[in-house]
């Protein structure tokens, strides 16, 4: 089959961090945490075994790179210095060769997402 398809993992941490690029007053400023969500996207054809990737090989992937975010403070990870979601984001995808696109979520509401 020659279709392209999309699939999908998605992936959770919790870091601390602020955002030292906001107005003097704003509340993210302050030191908070969040419950993050992240989901790598992959794209392709599949293979002989009817995968694009067998989801058990994008853990492996990501799996060093949530051990640089989990339960840290963000601020203080290399390429992380002003942790937006938008940041956070193209962070993971820069890392992850295999994803198309990545999409992270501070908070049920609100996320943001990059693609090559
Ligand atoms: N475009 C972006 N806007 C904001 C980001 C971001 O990463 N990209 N980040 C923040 C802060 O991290 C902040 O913690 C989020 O604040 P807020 O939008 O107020 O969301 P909360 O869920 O914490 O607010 P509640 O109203 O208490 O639920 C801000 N903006
Ligand atoms: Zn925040």
């Amino acid at each position: 089959m020659s279709d392209i398809l999309t699939i999908g993992r998605t992936y959770r941490f919790e870091s601390a961090h602020f955002l030292p690029k906001v107005p003097e007053g704003h509340r993210c400023r302050n030191l908070h945490g969040h419950n993050y969500r992240v989901e790598i996207v992959l794209t392709g054809t599949v293979d002989e075994r009817g995968f694009v990737k067998d989801f058990g090989e994008i853990d492996g992937y990501i799996a060093p790179l949530l051990k640089q975010v989990d339960h840290k403070l963000l601020n203080e990870v290399p390429g992380l210095e002003n942790p937006t979601a938008e940041i956070i984001a193209g962070w993971f995808l820069a890392r992850l060769p295999v994803a198309a696109r990545v999409r992270v979520y501070e908070n049920d509401d609100c996320w943001a997402e990059v693609a090559r």
